[in-house]
């Protein structure tokens, strides 16, 4: 059996919560064999690989693999940097969600409303007002890798906000959001909690910008809470299947997950309100097989 050698460039975090000692078992076992890139040495020195994986920050490495997919088209990059590039901004991340515009008979996809604040704060409650966006409002930093988000009540208050930043229409979903995980073909959903519902009552009560947290992290897990079944039920699986397509290819992404939320009161209407590329793959139901059949596939497929 030829071994498959995958070349990774992970962050200590992502090796620690990804490459686990479970994976590289099933792994070995598989003829797949994860070998650590030198960031300190030329990449074209290192190898051969069939595949490189990586997640690493900044345009030096951005350029790097931009170089080694020129001299080396035989090996899979996981994923190309600009398609990578594309979804770490809040704006173009979603406009091919949007451009799809998917509607079937199993239900509609869409993105919130958004509007992107490029600088002058000041400038906000106008702009707001003349793209006629319904508070609440999200407003999260136009570079998806911060994560400091808050929820403003009042367009005045929206003046606080740090500019560059999308502001996006809150949608009620009933207080849980779906994290669909993508592997090349394969799916899996799980289920998180999410921001509770803003009625009106309380948005006419409430005024201000409130910084929240991490919400819907994995040990925000919904996957054995007693929901409402309306509310928890997952998306229809032909739509996730037919959206996964799409974005693959429009995308030009294999590894990544959607944020989809329904909303609330509607049994088919949802929206993708985030796209992270390679996610945390070590919390998707049984990743390990799912993952290293992927690998397999694609070095059976050069
Ligand atoms: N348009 C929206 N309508 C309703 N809730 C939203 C919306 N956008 C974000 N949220 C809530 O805020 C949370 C974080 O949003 P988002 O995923 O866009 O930011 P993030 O920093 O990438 O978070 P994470 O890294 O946890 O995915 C979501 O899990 C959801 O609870
Ligand atoms: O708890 P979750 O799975 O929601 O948190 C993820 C998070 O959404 C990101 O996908 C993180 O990946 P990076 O952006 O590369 O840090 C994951 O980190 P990881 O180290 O577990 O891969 C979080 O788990």
């Amino acid at each position: 059996m030829k071994i498959v050698v995958v070349g990774y460039a992970l962050t200590s975090k992502k090796i620690k919560s990804f490459l686990q000692p479970k994976l590289e078992g099933i792994a070995r076992n598989k003829g797949i064999l994860f070998v650590a890139i030198d960031q300190t040495k030329p990449l074209s020195d290192q190898g051969p690989f069939d595949i490189v994986l990586h997640k690493l920050s900044g345009k030096e490495w951005q350029h790097v693999l931009e170089d080694y997919r020129q001299t080396h088209p035989d090996v899979t990059v996981l994923d190309p940097p600009d398609a990578i590039q594309h979804v770490y901004n809040r704006q173009s991340m979603l406009e091919d969600v949007a451009d799809l515009n998917l509607s079937d008979a199993y239900g509609k996809v869409g993105v919130p409303r958004q509007l992107v604040i490029k600088k002058d704060p000041s400038s906000i409650p106008d702009a707001v007002n003349s793209a006629g966006l319904r508070l609440p409002l999200v407003a999260k930093p136009l570079v998806a890798k911060s994560h400091e988000l808050s929820l403003a009540y009042d367009q005045y208050s929206l003046k606080k906000l740090e500019p560059p930043l999308v502001l996006q229409e809150f949608i009620n979903h009933g207080g849980v959001l779906f994290k669909v995980y993508i592997v090349g073909e394969a799916i899996k959903v799980v289920r998180r909690f999410s921001l509770p519902d803003v009625s009106k009552p309380e948005l006419l009560k409430n005024a201000g910008v409130f910084r929240f947290p991490r919400v819907s992290c994995a040990a925000a897990t919904a996957d054995e809470a007693d929901l409402d079944p309306s509310v928890a039920e997952l998306p229809p699986r032909p739509l996730l299947e037919k959206l996964a397509r799409e974005l693959r290819r429009r995308l030009g992404l294999r590894l990544f997950n959607l944020d989809i939320i329904r909303e609330h009161g509607s049994a088919d209407k949802y929206y993708v309100i985030d796209i992270n590329y390679f996610p945390g793959y070590g919390k998707m139901p049984e990743y390990e097989h799912i993952f290293t059949d992927f690998l397999l596939s694609l070095a059976r497929s050069k």
